[in-house]
């Protein structure tokens, strides 16, 4: 049975193809651990120090004797403290008490720590009082936290390939690194085209949109990382989009363009795009984001979304960005979007063929389940429906009708952006 529509290519493998046909870029530089949110991280991170690097107290509270505990009766004497950053030096003699904080180094011969709410103490802190059904209660090793129970020596703590996180950048600091080598951002120029768009902020001509795409554009590509060199508006005309076009691509690693990939007369990218360098991909079987072109000039990456808005971001999130993010070295399971199993909460008819994405929110139905409700147009032209959204649903090119209850692919706009 056919299922994609003839002429056109699927998603799937259109990441294929171009994943293997852009290459990864090699530069490397080493930057300021401040500035690593969001990069690809190129070499992995191997830790030189255990976490914690010494036994250490999890609570505050007093160290002990473990074997001692059997005989505690009465006022035991604490005989000295250890504090984070300022140990107990020395050994804790038999039948006494450490007094202790959280992250402090366990003294020597110590074994086990008790809460400091589980005692009573008089008020200078140097003698304590356990209850009985206290000392029942505490095991040994009881809220120690062991060295090396975190990352031990040696470890990868972080490998080549991972988009940073906060957590990730928190790990690298707790190795005391002060610089990760990471990717060198991409750089990419940006510009819309249109004859019918207008700079926002200058009057709107009759008939006319402001400008939104570039807008959408930028964003997506701040948001992995590429340095961005922003074109403004172009006209449609087949010498300025020429002249944009030879220029940009001596310069930048990607141009990504709004606009003109269609099959209207304005619709010159392609034909520019065509003398300047070669076309390698255009079409694909997708909803919205069709008219998606791929293409080269020189070393430079062309990549020509379409005018409609959602398309842009669509076309933009599950194709262009997963792109950029490989050119940058990010591994697979950083570039493919999330994608959960989620119940319809709508119906939905179609033709088959194309790979859908309709506007998504997910909310909870009266039984408290989760489900996905979709927006109520799949017109690419309607910006407001992503914002409305707070995912996608997916429906597959063989899959003509969805009803109430079935299981759909519920794409989080969160895990995209
Ligand atoms: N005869 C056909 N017509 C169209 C086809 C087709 O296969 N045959 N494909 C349709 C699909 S699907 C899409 S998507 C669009 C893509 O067209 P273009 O990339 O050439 O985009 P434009 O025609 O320039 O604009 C489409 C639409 O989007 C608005 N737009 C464009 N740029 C911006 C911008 N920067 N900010 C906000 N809005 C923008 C523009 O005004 C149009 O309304 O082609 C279909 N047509
Ligand atoms: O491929 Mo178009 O984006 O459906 O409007």
């Amino acid at each position: 049975m056919q299922t994609i529509k003839p002429g056109l290519t699927t998603l799937s493998d259109a990441l294929v193809i171009a994943f293997a046909e852009v290459g990864i870029v090699q530069d490397v530089e080493q930057r300021p651990l401040d500035d690593c949110f969001g990069a690809v991280l190129r070499r992995d991170v191997i830790a030189k120090v255990a976490v914690p690097s010494v036994d250490n107290s999890a609570m505050d509270g007093y160290a002990l004797r473990f074997a001692d505990l059997a005989n505690m009766t009465g006022a035991i004497d604490v005989v000295g403290s250890s504090m984070a950053g300022h140990p107990f030096e020395g050994t804790l003699p038999k039948g006494k008490a450490i007094r202790i904080a959280t992250g402090a180094a366990i003294p020597n011969g110590a074994d086990c720590v008790i809460i400091q709410e589980n005692v009573s103490a008089n008020e200078n802190e140097t003698i304590i009082e356990i209850r009985d059904d206290v000392i029942a209660r505490t095991q040994l090793a009881q809220n120690i936290r062991r060295a090396g129970e975190d990352i031990k020596q040696g470890t990868v703590v972080l490998s080549s390939g991972r988009v940073l996180r906060p957590q990730d950048i928190a790990i690298a600091a707790g190795q005391g690194r002060g610089t990760l080598a990471v990717a060198r951002p991409l750089s990419v120029a940006v510009f819309s085209t249109g004859d019918e768009l207008a700079k926002p902020g200058d009057p709107l001509p009759p008939g006319g949109i402001y400008d939104s795409n570039r807008f959408a554009m930028i964003g997506m590509l701040r948001n992995i990382g590429c340095k961005v060199t922003d074109l403004g508006l172009l006209t449609d005309d087949f010498d300025v989009l020429h002249d944009a076009l030879d220029n940009a691509a001596k310069t930048h690693d990607v141009i990504m363009t709004s606009g003109g990939v269609s099959v209207g007369r304005a619709d010159l990218l392609k034909p520019v795009v065509d003398q300047l360098g070669e076309i390698h991909a255009w079409k694909l079987a997708i909803k919205p984001g069709k008219p998606l072109m791929r293409g080269k000039i020189g070393s430079c990456l062309i990549l020509g979304l379409p005018g409609n808005p959602v398309s842009v971001l669509v076309a933009g999130l599950l194709f262009a960005m997963p792109l950029l993010r490989h050119m940058m070295g990010a591994d697979r399971a950083q570039t493919v979007p999330v994608r959960m199993p989620v119940r319809a909460g709508f119906d939905f008819k179609r033709g088959t063929g194309r790979r859908e994405w309709l506007r998504a929110r997910l909310v909870q139905n009266e039984d408290g389940a989760f489900e996905a409700i979709a927006f109520n147009s799949t017109s690419s032209g309607m910006l407001s429906s992503m914002v409305w959204a707070d995912g996608l649903i997916e429906i597959p090119e063989d899959c003509g009708q969805v009803v109430v209850g079935d299981e759909v692919v519920y794409l989080p706009l969160r895990g995209l952006q």
